[in-house]
């Protein structure tokens, strides 16, 4: 589904990747660690083509990324469902129009969507949150808004930077709970995350692979973790 082979990403004349080669195959669950500044968010955008490698190929659904024109490429993207660090979010409008963006930039005719939203909003606990605007959200709420948006257009894979990053363990459980009903429903799931307690409640709940970034390469980590 996406497979790097021997992707190296330099910038500035340094490396921050080499030699990274994996396979995240159609419906698996992997975690993505490494000390802060390792590159992880630079090895997601990598797999999603926000970033060009500059060694090696990226393949993404059977295709070489490179070969990619500009409606292939969006094409693709629409494919990969996207949590960013930042979470942003237009802030005049309220979370509903905010998730449903998505569908609106690929010229969907919202109101045959309106019910795919309601479910939406409802799954992730927002749907009494439909009306706010975005200032007013907790943490939680942004995370998991976030997580709406990355999903209301269907995606195949799943891609989420530090998804737990500003919220308590309780959050944190409810939002890997939902990462993990994605998974069952056949997606693929790949989350970027330093939080050594989540990784480990994951993998009593899904077959969880952890890679994890060392010294600019990436390992597969070892079963303690
Ligand atoms: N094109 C670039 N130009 C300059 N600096 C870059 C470039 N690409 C990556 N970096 C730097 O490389 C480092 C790794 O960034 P990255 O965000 O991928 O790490 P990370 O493991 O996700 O870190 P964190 O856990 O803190 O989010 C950062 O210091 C970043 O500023």
């Amino acid at each position: 589904m996406i497979e790097l082979d021997n992707v190296g990403y330099s910038y500035g004349g340094g490396e921050l990747l080499g030699d990274v080669s994996v396979q995240l195959a159609p419906g698996s669950f992997h975690f993505l660690t490494g000390p802060s500044g390792a590159g992880k968010t630079t090895l997601l955008k990598l797999c999603y083509g926000a970033l060009q490698p500059t060694a090696g190929q990226v393949r993404v659904f059977d295709e070489d990324m490179r070969k990619l024109d500009r409606d292939q490429m969006a094409l693709m993207r629409r494919r990969i469902g996207v949590v960013h660090q930042d979470c942003r979010f237009l802030d005049h409008l309220p979370l509903s129009e905010n998730i449903a963006l998505p569908l609106l930039v690929s010229g969907k005719d919202l109101n045959g969507e309106e019910e795919n939203l309601r479910e939406l909003m409802k799954w992730v606990g927002l749907a009494p949150r439909a009306d706010a605007l975005p200032p007013e959200l907790s943490g939680g709420e942004r995370q998991r808004a976030a997580l709406a948006r990355a999903v209301i257009m269907s995606p195949d894979v799943v891609i989420a930077d530090e998804p737990t990053g500003n919220v308590d363990w309780e959050m944190s459980q409810r939002l890997l709970q939902l990462l993990v009903e994605l998974n069952r429903m056949g997606k693929t799931v790949l989350i970027a995350s330093h939080d050594l307690g989540l990784i480990r409640a994951a993998k009593s709940q899904v077959q969880a692979r952890v890679l994890r970034i060392s010294n600019r390469r990436l390992q597969l980590a070892g079963a303690d973790l």
